[in-house]
């Protein structure tokens, strides 16, 4: 296993109620399996970009893969010169434990998925649909654009820009201004974009349950798809309860007269939650209408195809998002939203916010929906020069 660190910059900062994101860093993993004792064509290709808050520490991570190369010891040297190793050993994904350390497990199980489905000759989306017994995927997925924070004219002018570019799905950050400006803003977008265009506003957990409520109020008109994270991650009960108030429930909180202002309920999205109380806990909980899966947050492309039939079988729809990653991940990606069937449309259009990348993009975005490479693998020989 090699492992190659990268660090790339966003062409703007990306705007979030927990502040700004203006670099990813994280490591591309490359395997040569050999199966049944002979090389596959390889390598395998695997990408770990850590983001704290919904994974482990850019150094766990690193001390993580470079445990599993040396067989746990992650003191040692790291382990053969040059960063090179003979090999992995045959266990070494289940040594990486999903909940402490998933973008190191992203990052291996991506490489040996890559690997496993470019012997197979198959995409990595027909290998993870037939490994969860799901129906052949999609060939090309809808995505959202993704809106940062902005004063209102700087984002009904991006939400301009994205719908004039294809998308009819747009998702904005708010939390990071106080409510009334970030109604504001929404409410400057539904002017300039119609009524013919999904919106969904993220709050990155920035709101207590007094605050959530009146936000719930103020956006229910704007006929929002759904309020990302709109509590802490921890609270499953605040955002259960939020599901199903309208704005005439809620309105009776905050004064406004339920009679004459009773639009439908706003549903709720859980992100930051899967991670800090896991998907099983927000299910069980009735805490969500959707759920974003995030492949590097959840340990893997196989688990996220997992967790997104999960959901569905609990009624609650899945959408599927980068972290704002590498192209490597967000490959991999698109390969988990092409796996689930009948998509809603996912975070997975993030390209474009980085100013630069480790190759060129091999799922180009039309009309609003990327194309799904039709492999073998991540995506034939695009990631064939990276490690
Ligand atoms: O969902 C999207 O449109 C893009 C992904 C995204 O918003 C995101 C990217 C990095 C970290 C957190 C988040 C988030 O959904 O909160
Ligand atoms: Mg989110």
């Amino acid at each position: 296993m090699r492992l190659r660190a990268f660090s790339l910059g966003l062409s703007s900062p990306l705007g979030t109620a927990r502040g700004a994101i203006d670099r990813r860093e994280g490591f591309l993993v490359a395997v040569d399996p050999e199966v049944d004792g002979e090389a596959v064509p390889g390598p395998g290709i695997g990408e770990a970009t850590p983001l704290p808050g919904w994974t482990e520490s850019r150094s766990a991570c690193e001390a993580a893969l470079r445990g599993v190369r040396t067989g746990g010891d992650s003191d040692g040297d790291g382990g053969g010169g040059g960063g090179c190793d003979e090999g992995i050993p045959g266990d070494a994904l289940s040594r990486l434990d999903p909940a402490e350390t998933p973008a190191a497990r992203h990052g291996l199980a991506l490489a040996l998925a890559d690997a496993a489905a470019r012997d197979a000759g198959r995409s990595l989306s027909e290998r993870l649909a037939r490994s969860e017994g799901l129906p052949a995927p999609a060939e090309s997925v809808p995505v959202n654009a993704t809106i940062g924070d902005g004063d209102p004219e700087t984002t009904a002018s991006a939400a301009e820009r994205a719908v004039d570019g294809g998308f009819d799905c747009l998702k904005i950050k708010v939390g990071a201004r106080d409510l009334a400006a970030d109604v504001e803003r929404l409410r400057a977008v539904r002017r300039t974009v119609g009524g013919g265009v999904a919106l969904r506003a993220d709050a990155n957990g920035a709101w207590d349950r007094e605050t959530a409520r009146e936000a719930v109020a103020g956006l229910a008109p704007l006929d929002l798809a759904y309020l990302e994270q709109p509590l802490p991650a921890d609270d499953l009960e605040g955002a259960a309860a939020l599901r199903g108030v309208g704005s005439g429930t809620a309105a009776a909180t905050v004064g406004v007269d339920p009679e004459t202002d009773a639009d439908p309920p706003v549903p709720i999205a859980l992100d930051e939650s899967l991670s800090a109380r896991g998907l099983d806990a927000v299910l069980d909980a009735d805490a969500a209408d959707a759920v974003v899966l995030k492949p590097m947050a959840l340990g893997g492309p196989d688990r996220a195809v997992a967790a997104a039939s999960r959901a569905r079988a609990a009624g609650v729809e899945p959408v599927v998002t980068t972290t704002v990653d590498a192209v490597v991940a967000r490959t991999a990606a698109v390969h988990v939203a092409a796996a689930v069937p009948d998509v809603a449309p996912c975070g997975l259009a993030t390209g474009s916010l980085l100013d630069g990348d480790l190759a060129p993009d091999p799922c180009p975005v039309t009309a609003g929906a990327m194309a799904v490479p039709s492999g073998p693998g991540l995506a034939g020989d695009a990631f064939a020069d990276l490690p």
